[in-house]
């Protein structure tokens, strides 16, 4: 990325100016689309005018969609090959590694300002003088924000801590304005958590069927500001998420597979969300993970303790940053630890470094050294009090922390008769938002059919919403994909609609095949026209299934018959089981499922019958 025009840097920092396009580049790089700070809260402060680079307004396909494309088109040439051969290997090393988590919380507001949380709004637009280190700005704690912080805290099993406190940490980057993060260093707010994962959350096999790994602690911090990359080194920033509250969940370095670690990061994202503490997962940029990365060889004898639990002499860390999909976590993982492996048998060091990662790629990529504690030249923030946490608090959040994960797959198991792996599906497809969905429907439909059996109900509902509601869209990416949930559980095909439609499905009123047609059109009116429900789309285009008379049954029966005069011969013969292949052949032609089985075997009996008297 080439410099920052000290002249716009200088007029920023010293006098909170932004050029017109809300970015720090010189003003023909930024858009315009990307409005300044709001005036209003920058006293009139005049950004200066900015041209647009008509190039860049050229750039419509999204940038994380053209990454996934390069990993497609990557993986298509084959070139993504490479870890396989490493299995022998593994036997000598021990792979270890430490996982940090940093998760949006869900609050109205900042961490330390008043202004906004909403996320996808206007860039820019949800700025406060402290966020952007205003001269003479303070920060205010919200303290609204450490309910969620202590329900995840809880939902973690953590050790509240009574008092806790806030530290600077000091690093320079275009995206944090003071200079330092705000976080809890010396003293965070939840310590010596656990987090149990089975085998149904995906660990590796390796870990058979329960492995426990020990949550270090967990701090409150802020976040940075937004870069959005766009093609041609060009970076724009979007304030609106710096200084929002994020908390840090920081692992034991007690995970020994790619897998398990990976499962860790989904199994998090799903209870942060149960427990309402974080509404947005990986999918919609609310939780990141870094990955610390180590190997050391196998029955290797020397030990010594550590600040880690007291584990053994673990080899040296890297640290890859920012990943941003459970398949990203394990990828990452796996090339490092390839990359670590051979370094080491060719005789050589592991440095301490931070690495980066691009989805698709099989390396990662040197970013810079890792900074120590002293670089970062930690201090407990001076404006900033304690945090005291008083115990009535605690047991009130423990007691209304509600159903955890493991207890709504169990019922998702039990009593709505899914699989565990449609249970984990739902649970974590859209943050959640496709398991409130499938209630949604679920509800819907008893209300229609109160008396129905909830075991049924739940695996015709579970089969709809995962498997043909994903079969509409299943080409398509995440972010493009129109029938995407909401946290509350709607989306383009209202539940009330599929639920009626199931319901005409169960009680035979439309066949399997019309079901499907109808859910097609209800996804393209959605799309299009909107307004089209279940009810018009079936009588609209005559859908109703109409059983076939007596006549037609006999009708249908005797055209079989005598197409297959030799098969006919061979039962008159005494090869019965031959009636089969007539009864199919009846309901072959039947596009509309309206022959049913055993009335067309009793068709066909009784014409042979008939031949044989
Ligand atoms: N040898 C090791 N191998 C693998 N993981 C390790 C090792 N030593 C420590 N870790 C893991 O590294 C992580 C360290 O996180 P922590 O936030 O404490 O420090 P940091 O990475 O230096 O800080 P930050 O990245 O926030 O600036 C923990 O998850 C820990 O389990
Ligand atoms: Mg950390
Ligand atoms: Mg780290």
């Amino acid at each position: 990325m080439a410099r920052i025009a000290p002249s716009v840097l200088r007029r920023y920092l010293f006098g909170g100016q932004l050029p017109a396009g809300g970015c720090l580049r010189q003003p023909r790089y930024c858009r315009s689309a990307a409005p300044s700070l709001s005036t209003k809260r920058y006293h009139g402060t005049q950004a200066p005018d900015t041209s647009t680079d008509s190039a860049l307004s050229e750039t419509t396909i999204p940038f994380r969609k053209q990454l996934k494309d390069e990993a497609k088109k990557r993986k298509a040439e084959g070139t993504g090959k490479k870890s396989k051969q490493n299995n022998q290997k593994l036997e000598n090393w021990e792979l270890t590694v430490g996982i940090e988590i940093h998760a949006q919380l869900n609050t109205e507001r900042k961490l330390f300002s008043a202004a906004s949380s909403s996320i996808n709004d206007v860039p820019n637009s949800h700025v406060a003088f402290f966020d952007v280190a205003m001269p003479g700005s303070q920060p205010i704690f919200q303290k609204e924000t450490l309910i969620p912080a202590l329900r995840a805290a809880l939902a973690l099993n953590c050790e509240i801590q009574k008092t806790s406190r806030f530290d600077r940490k000091h690093y320079f980057h275009w995206d944090q304005p003071a200079g330092y993060q705000i976080t809890q260093y010396y003293e965070p707010f939840a310590r010596d958590g656990y987090i149990t994962l089975y085998a149904h959350d995906g660990i590796a096999a390796e870990d058979g069927d329960e492995v426990r790994i020990g949550i270090k602690q967990i701090q409150m911090e802020q976040d940075t500001a937004k870069t959005i990359s766009q093609p041609g080194d060009i970076h724009l920033l979007d304030f609106n998420r710096v200084g929002l509250p994020l908390i840090e969940i920081i692992t034991l370095p007690q995970i020994h597979h790619p897998s398990t670690a990976a499962a860790l990061v989904r199994k998090i994202q799903i209870i942060l969300n149960a427990v309402d503490a974080c509404v947005l997962g990986m999918q919609s940029g609310g939780l990141r993970a870094d990955v610390n990365v180590s190997v050391r060889r196998r029955n290797s004898s020397s030990s010594s303790p550590n600040s880690y639990g007291g584990v053994t002499n673990l080899g040296q860390r890297t640290e890859i940053k920012n990943l941003s999909s459970f398949k990203a976590v394990e990828d990452a993982i796996i090339a490092e630890r390839d990359r670590q492996i051979d370094l080491l048998e060719a005789g050589g060091v592991i440095e301490g470094e931070t690495r980066g990662w691009t989805i698709g790629s099989t390396e990662t990529k040197r970013l810079r050294g890792k900074e120590g504690e002293v670089d970062y030249r930690y201090m407990p923030d001076p404006d900033l009090a304690p945090v005291v946490i008083g115990d009535d608090l605690v047991s009130h959040l423990k007691n209304t922390l509600g159903i955890l994960p493991d207890q709504d797959i169990n019922i998702l198991v039990e009593d709505y008769g899914l699989t565990t792996k449609d249970a984990m599906s739902l649970l974590s497809l859209n943050d959640g938002g496709t398991a409130e969905y499938f209630r949604n429907v679920v509800e819907e439909y008893l209300f229609l059919s109160p008396e129905e059996d909830l075991e049924k109900v739940g695996k015709l509902c579970g089969n709809w919403v995962l498997h043909e509601m994903g079969g509409l869209t299943h080409d398509l990416a995440d972010e493009e994909n129109p029938l995407k949930m909401t946290s509350s559980g709607s989306c383009l095909i209202p539940a009330s609609e599929l639920a009626q439609l199931l319901h005409y499905l169960s009680t035979d009123k439309i066949t399997g095949r019309t079901a499907k047609k109808v859910l097609a059109e209800l996804f393209a009116s959605g799309l299009y026209t909107r307004g089209h429900t279940t009810n018009s789309v079936i009588y609209r285009e005559g859908w109703w299934f109409t059983p076939l008379s007596e006549l037609e049954y006999e009708g249908l029966a005797k055209e079989v018959l005598d197409a297959n005069g030799k098969v006919v011969d061979e039962i008159l013969a005494g090869k019965q089981g031959k009636v089969n292949f007539l009864v199919g052949q009846m309901m072959r032609g039947d596009q509309d499922g309206r022959v049913d089985a055993s009335k067309a075997r009793e068709r066909v009996m009784k014409l042979i019958d008939a031949l044989k008297g």
